[in-house]
């Protein structure tokens, strides 16, 4: 697989992006169109998809147009995918356009790292409306959409397509301030095992990504409220540029591997939940997998140690008896 690099061929096919207004759904739509590959970027954010699209065609002040691309195009379509019927919606607009994705990259998601305690009920909902149900809704909606269009042919006869989920290494390796995210990104690597089962006879080739931590306007974002515990145990993934993730990615792909890990301790974390996923180095997991799963437990109680200690800290602040005694 690693010597190979033919198994993903965008050029003179189209992409669905669906989280492309910004991070790295956005700088896929550039490195797809410049491989001349069109592409359809889809957000809530219309001002944002049209700064992209401009971006991507290179029409920005400064650049001159990017007139090599002759085929591929560059659109939008304003969604939340977050509601089914606006899905649907979406769906019918593209197939009415002619736009019959080939690639449906499903980029959209947002954390609000939190403890517990300090969630609130809309939070909680928002992790798995944006989280988990932006993929299922989107590709619910267009398996279904796609269903109806190709009427009466086989489900062999279905041209190739390929759904690219984007899930995170907290799916393989929960922690604490994740509890509004983490269990919604797995769900999605499940989701991803499924249609794997259910889609392969329709020609779908069904990836998921579990990328370790990147810079994006998201990552900006979740970085004010990610409580002080949670940036030192995930210490390990540094934050890489978004689109070196995109082109690890894209690397990827054309390797032809279908469990996708940005850096090396996404890589070792997933060790312990391969269960039927894809490999990715199968052999080297099994054997490193039996060291991490004995050095695991030991690490964690470390873990469970800084957490604690954490607690220790906020309680001691809040508690005026310790506070007078500080004084
Ligand atoms: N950055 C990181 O460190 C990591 C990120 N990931 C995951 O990778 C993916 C991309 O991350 P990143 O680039 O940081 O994300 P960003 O938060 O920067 O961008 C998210 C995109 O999703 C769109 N979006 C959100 N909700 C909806 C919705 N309901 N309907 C349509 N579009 C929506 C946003 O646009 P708009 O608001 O305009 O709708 C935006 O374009 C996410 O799934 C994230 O969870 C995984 C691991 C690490
Ligand atoms: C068994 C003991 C091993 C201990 C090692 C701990 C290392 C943890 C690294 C976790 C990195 C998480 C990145 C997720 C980023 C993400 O999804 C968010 N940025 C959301 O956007």
């Amino acid at each position: 697989m690693w010597f190979s690099r033919s198994h993903f061929q965008p050029a003179g096919k189209t992409a669905l992006i669906v989280g492309a207004s910004q991070g790295v759904g956005a700088d896929l739509a550039l490195r797809l169109y410049e491989q001349n590959c069109s592409v359809v970027l889809v957000a809530r954010t219309e001002s944002k998809l049209q700064a992209q699209v401009a971006r991507i065609q290179g029409n920005l002040e400064n650049q001159t147009p990017r007139s090599d691309l002759v085929n591929a195009t560059a659109s939008y379509e304003v969604c939340d995918v977050a509601n089914y019927s606006a899905c649907e919606q979406m769906w019918q607009c593209l197939l009415q356009k002619g736009n019959d994705p080939d690639f449906i990259f499903c980029c959209a998601g947002l954390s609000i790292p939190k403890l517990f305690g300090d969630l609130s009920g809309a939070e909680i909902s928002s992790g798995i409306n944006t989280n988990y149900l932006t993929a299922a809704n989107t590709v619910h909606a267009g398996h279904k959409a796609i269903l109806e269009k190709n009427g009466q042919i086989t489900p062999a006869e279905y041209k190739p397509r390929h759904i690219v989920l984007f899930s995170s290494t907290v799916a393989s390796f929960p922690f604490i301030g994740y509890a509004q995210y983490a269990p919604c990104k797995a769900a999605l690597s499940s989701l991803s095992i499924i249609l794997r089962q259910e889609l392969v006879s329709y020609n779908y080739r069904v990836s998921c990504v579990y990328p370790g931590n990147f810079e994006s306007e998201g990552y900006t974002e979740e970085q004010k409220t990610k409580p002080e515990i949670t940036k030192k145990i995930e210490g390990a993934s540094v934050a890489i540029p978004s689109l070196q993730c995109c082109d690890i990615v894209l690397d990827r792909l054309a390797k032809g591997y279908d469990s996708i890990y940005t850096d090396f301790i996404g890589w070792v974390l997933a060790l312990s939940v391969l269960g039927v996923t894809p490999r990715c180095w199968g052999l080297f997991q099994i054997i490193v997998s039996l060291v991490f799963l004995i050095v695991a437990p030991v690490a964690n109680s470390f873990i469970y140690m800084d957490i604690k200690a954490s607690f220790k800290g906020t309680g001691e602040k809040k508690d005026p008896a310790n506070q007078k005694k500080e004084e």
